[in-house]
């Protein structure tokens, strides 16, 4: 079951309960929060007071995406908002196989993120400790950005090194997915297929629908 998280950071801010609300009653059981620090990334998104505030009004899992540098600093932060999935990019991160383990020791499952540019070798070794990659399909930073299609490769590499490894490690693809390419990337090997543009620009529901029909083969 292939699972849809839309980005937060395509929500109406102005009217977040709302957009999250209207999202859980659709069905959404993870929402992905983009953590941008200005510095990894050249953009500033929102931090963890944002999160805060939704998980007092929804019970759906978060994924946070950290695209900042020396993402450790945070970890015990997001531990007590609660967190389904911490992820921290491979390319920020000094000691990943550490910063891995101690996402898990903590008792969230770990995330760790590739870059368009980075190689899947990068993660070779420390995907044992690795409850999901991240295969990033833009370039981070912004939304709205068009799919890169040279990552399909890359998700299928993964795919492979998991299945070969006997591990239950989720791939999560994001940046540029819409109907229009959904399916491929599910067939590369996503687990979980983020979207933000996509699903929450126009009429979520209808957005949501179109997604799913894709997914069902309809
Ligand atoms: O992490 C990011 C961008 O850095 C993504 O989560 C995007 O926000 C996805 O938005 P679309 O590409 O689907 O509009």
């Amino acid at each position: 079951m292939v699972r849809i998280a839309p980005s937060i950071l395509s929500a109406d801010f102005l009217n977040l309960e709302k957009d999250i609300k209207m999202m859980e009653s659709a069905g959404i059981d993870l929402f992905h929060m983009d953590i941008m620090d200005g510095m990894f990334v050249p953009n500033i998104s929102y931090g963890p007071m944002i999160l805060e505030h939704i998980k007092k009004i929804s019970n759906v899992g978060m994924d946070a995406h950290l695209m900042i540098m020396e993402p450790n600093r945070y970890f015990d932060i997001y531990q007590k908002i609660g967190v389904e999935y911490l992820t921290i990019h491979s390319e920020a991160s000094t000691h990943l196989e550490r910063d891995l383990s101690q996402i898990r020791n903590l008792g969230m499952k770990s995330g760790v993120a590739l870059n368009p540019a980075t190689s899947e070798e990068a993660i070779k070794y420390v995907l044992e400790v690795a409850d999901m990659v991240l295969v990033m399909s833009v370039n981070p930073g912004f939304g709205g950005q068009k799919f890169i299609a040279s990552q399909l490769k890359k998700i299928e590499k993964i795919k492979s090194m998991i299945v070969n490894a006997g591990l239950d490690t989720k791939i999560e693809v994001d940046g540029g997915i819409g109907v229009n390419n959904l399916k491929d990337v599910v067939d590369a090997g996503a687990d979980i297929v983020v979207s933000g543009s996509s699903l929450l620009k126009g009429d979520f529901n209808k957005n949501y629908q179109a997604f799913k029909d894709v997914l069902n083969g309809k």
